[in-house]
């Protein structure tokens, strides 16, 4: 129980009229006799003959085709850090959630009690084999790092962790509509990254991929901008350590910054850094629930800034729900053995240009409001828009396939755009 009347509403949304977030549907029709003996024994063992003969009929017989494990450690819940397993289930049903509701993805949710990476690997590699795909979701860096390219080597499907690969998406793609904007180009502008974990090193990995310079970039954890003269740097942050002079605090690299990137932790950005970054700056301040620092906060320093956060009550949200349901429907539908850079580079595309495009009035109507267009407010599509499911999973699907990443052809049902 809380005073708080919208946390109240949030503890009551989950606890009624059933407790969590979903159930299991049935399928196939199942009331006679007949029907149990198809579905049940004696019936079932002819697909179970079918695979054994022919592995690949597994997508054809059961549900792994379309069935998605959604797992986490509870390392590094949201913002909210070691939240651990069992209370990062919430977050994971809420994934479940979104797959099914954005994408007709069906996902298990499966929080993970594992004392090292190892076990967590071991664990997740044993059970692949039920899924067509794995969203690895809210683990810690490092671990985050290697746990990914452990599970990509011993596993024949998908392996995505989200809070790498789907923050950077959209990161990548709302940066690029925002720059537009701001009439900069993401080769000249200079990037400072608040938090140095997986969100953070995968949205520089990406921005690199389409043009931003290393050299522009500033990358902060506790310990303040990354120098390579700083002793015991693990190898994912020398790969974003600075050399030689320059800024060495928050405060200090924010003074003339283009592009703030915060995925760390509540309110760590003041109005005074806002108003010491360059002319046109772009804020996307993506800790969630509460972000470095608040919308009106910011804007009330500057009128020119372009601001997003990662929450659903404010515009320009910018969120891997924009991703991961629609990537993974793309990447199913072609039974697609990995996720590659080549499709994520798709989906930024694609979500970049959904943004140009008139907005549909079922969203107008959903976020209550008349008007709606490509602008400082809108630099990025709403989670609710239809057209999503239309244009993101075409895009990566038909990048799996031009990449070799697809066992099975574009789909028929595909409409071609
Ligand atoms: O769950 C969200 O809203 C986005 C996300 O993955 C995170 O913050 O870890
Ligand atoms: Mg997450």
């Amino acid at each position: 129980m809380t005073d708080n009347p919208r946390k109240q509403a949030a503890l009551d949304y989950h606890e009624k009229p059933r407790p969590g977030k979903l159930a299991i549907a049935v399928t196939k029709p199942f009331t006679t006799p007949a029907e149990l003996a198809l579905a049940y024994t004696p019936g079932v063992a002819e697909p179970v003959r079918a695979i054994m003969a022919e592995p690949a009929d597994a997508y054809r017989y059961t549900s792994k085709g379309n069935l998605v494990a959604v797992i986490s450690d509870g390392s590094a819940v949201l913002g909210l850090g070691k939240a651990g397993a069992l209370a990062s289930k919430p977050v994971m049903e809420g994934k479940a959630v979104l797959f099914k509701k954005f994408a007709d993805v069906d996902v298990f949710d499966i929080e993970v009690e594992s004392e090292t990476p190892e076990q967590f690997i071991d664990t997740v590699a044993r059970i692949g084999v039920t899924f067509g795909g794995i969203n690895l979701e809210d683990i810690a860096a490092p671990h985050c790092f290697e746990i990914e390219k452990a599970l990509q080597e011993r596993l024949d499907i998908p392996v995505f962790h989200d809070d790498q690969h789907g923050t950077a998406i959209i990161v990548a793609a709302g940066l690029l509509n925002a720059l537009e904007l701001q009439g900069k180009r993401i080769e000249d502008v200079r990037i400072v990254c608040l938090g140095a974990g997986a969100a953070g090193m995968a949205s520089l990995r990406l921005c690199q991929a389409l043009g931003a310079a290393r050299d522009n970039m500033f990358v902060i954890d506790r310990a303040g901008v990354i120098y390579d003269d700083r002793d015991n740097l693990p190898d994912y942050k020398a790969e974003f350590a600075r050399s030689g002079d320059g800024p060495r605090t928050l405060s200090e690299a924010m003074h003339g910054a283009d592009v703030f990137i915060g995925v760390s932790g509540p309110g760590l950005v003041d109005a005074d850094m806002i108003a010491s970054m360059a002319e046109k700056p772009v804020v996307f301040a993506l800790s969630n629930p509460t972000p470095e620092i608040l919308p009106e906060v910011a804007q009330s320093v500057r009128a020119d800034l372009i601001m997003a956060t990662g929450r659903s009550d404010y515009p320009n949200q910018v969120n891997n729900v924009l991703g991961f349901p629609f990537i993974f429907r793309g990447a199913l539908d072609v039974h697609a053995k990995t996720i590659n850079q080549a499709m994520h580079l798709a989906a930024v595309e694609a979500l970049r240009a959904l943004a140009h495009e008139p907005v549909p009035r079922t969203v107008l109507d959903a976020y209550d409001r008349e008007s709606w267009s490509f602008g400082p407010d809108y630099i990025i599509p709403t989670p609710l828009d239809p057209r999503l499911i239309d244009v993101v999973p075409n895009a990566v699907a038909r990048a799996a396939v031009e990449s070799g990443a697809a066992r099975a052809p574009y789909p028929a049902h595909y409409q071609d755009n």
